[in-house]
C-alpha cells in the first residue's frame, strides 16, 4: 500500500516508499552501532517540506526511524538534513530532541542563522552542517557563503559534510581542501563503479582522503551506487557485489576515517527500494573483520558525534 504524505502536498511522480517488513539482519551489528546516515521527512502536515525543494517524499516520520533502528539492532542514529526541507531544520530538529540523546543532527543553515540559533541548533544535538553539490537537489550557493559558514561552526567543533558526484570533484577540489573542519563525505563521492576502481576517477577521491586526513567518507548507498546489483530484496545476502570492491578499498585503507549509513527513507531511488535488513547485511562484504566492523560502526561515528562518550573519552 502507498505511504502518505501529509498535508498540502503530493509526492513527486514515480516516487518509491520506504520498504516495509524489513528483514532481521543476520549480520549481529556490534553494541553500540550508529546508523550515520538517515534521514526524516515531514510528517508534512507537522513539518512541511520547503518550497524551494526538488522532490517531494512520502512521509517518514521519526517514530518510524526509530523502530527501524531498534528492529535492525543500531544503538543511535545521525539525521541528517534532507533538501526537501531545505534549511528548515525543525522536523531533524525534534527528531533528535526526542531520541533520548541517542540521535545527532546534520543541519542544513544560511549565512544568516545567528550565533545564538546555531547555538540552539547544538543543544538540540547538531554536530555537523551539510553542503549539497548535487545539481539535481539544490540551487547554487556561492563558496565565499559556505567558507563563512564553515569557519563560524568550526567554532562549534562541528565538521562538514560533502555531497558532490564523482566528475565534480576536481572542480571542487580547491574548495573542499580549504575547509577548516573534519569533512565527511557522502557515499565515497558517488563514484561510477560501472568505472574501473584503479581508473583515474576513484584515484582522485583516494587520493584526495590520502592528502588529507580531515577527510572521512561514508561508505554507505550501495543501492544507489550499483549498476548490476543483485538488489538487496527477497533474502539476497551477496547484494550490490559492483560496489563492494569500492567501498572495501576506502574501508581498508582508511579504517579510522569511515561511517556508514542505512540512508533510510532512501529518497529518489528509481530503481528499487531496498529492504533494510539485507542493506545491513551487505556490511561485513566491505568490512570483513570484527575489528573494522568496530570501527566502522563505533569507534568512528561515537567519536565524531558522541566524543565525550566515546571509548577512551
Ligand atoms: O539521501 C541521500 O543521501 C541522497 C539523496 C537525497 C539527499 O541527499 C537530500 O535530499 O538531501 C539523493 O541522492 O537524492
Amino acid at each position: 500500500m502507498s505511504k502518505p504524505t501529509t498535508g498540502d502536498f503530493t509526492k513527486t511522480a514515480g516516487w518509491l516508499d520506504w520498504y516495509t517488513g524489513p528483514a532481521k539482519p543476520r549480520f549481529q551489528l556490534p553494541a553500540g552501532a550508529v546508523d550515520a546516515h538517515c534521514h526524516v521527512f515531514g510528517p508534512g502536515a507537522e513539518f512541511p517540506y520547503a518550497p524551494e525543494r526538488k522532490y517531494t517524499p512520502c512521509d517518514a516520520s521519526k517514530h518510524e526511524l526509530y523502530a527501524l533502528r531498534d528492529h535492525l539492532g543500531f544503538a543511535r542514529n545521525v539525521v541528517v538534513q534532507a533538501t526537501c526541507h531545505g534549511a528548515d531544520n525543525r522536523a531533524m530538529v525534534d527528531a533528535c530532541l526526542s531520541s533520548g540523546g541517542k540521535a545527532r543532527g546534520v543541519a542544513t543553515v544560511k549565512r544568516s542563522i545567528s550565533d545564538a540559533e546555531l547555538q540552539q541548533l547544538h543543544d538540540a544535538g547538531v554536530r555537523g552542517v551539510r553542503f549539497n553539490f548535487v545539481k539535481r537537489l539544490v540551487d547554487f550557493t556561492p563558496k565565499d557563503e559556505l567558507l563563512e559558514i564553515a569557519e563560524r561552526i568550526a567554532q562549534l567543533g562541528w565538521h562538514v559534510v560533502i555531497y558532490f558526484e564523482a566528475v565534480d570533484l576536481p572542480e571542487l577540489w580547491d574548495f573542499f581542501t580549504a575547509l577548516p573542519t573534519t569533512v565527511v563525505v557522502d557515499h565515497m563521492g558517488r563514484p561510477d563503479v560501472s568505472k574501473p576502481i584503479d581508473g583515474p576517477e576513484f584515484a582522485l577521491f583516494l587520493k584526495f582522503m590520502r592528502e588529507h586526513p580531515n577527510v572521512w567518507s561514508k561508505v554507505s548507498c550501495p543501492e544507489r551506487l550499483s549498476v548490476t546489483g543483485p538488489k538487496a530484496l527477497n533474502g539476497e545476502q551477496a547484494a550490490y557485489q559492483d560496489v563492494v570492491p569500492f567501498a572495501r578499498r576506502v574501508v581498508e585503507e582508511f579504517p579510522d576515517r569511515v561511517l556508514w549509513g542505512t540512508d533510510w527513507p532512501h529518497p529518489n531511488l528509481k530503481d528499487h527500494m531496498p529492504d533494510d535488513g539485507l542493506l545491513v547485511d551487505f556490511i561485513p562484504h566491505i568490512a570483513p573483520t570484527p575489528e573494522l566492523q568496530q570501527k566502522l560502526l563505533v569507534d568512528n561515528p561515537m567519536r565524531l558525534y558522541w566524543p565525550d562518550e566515546a571509548q577512551g573519552a
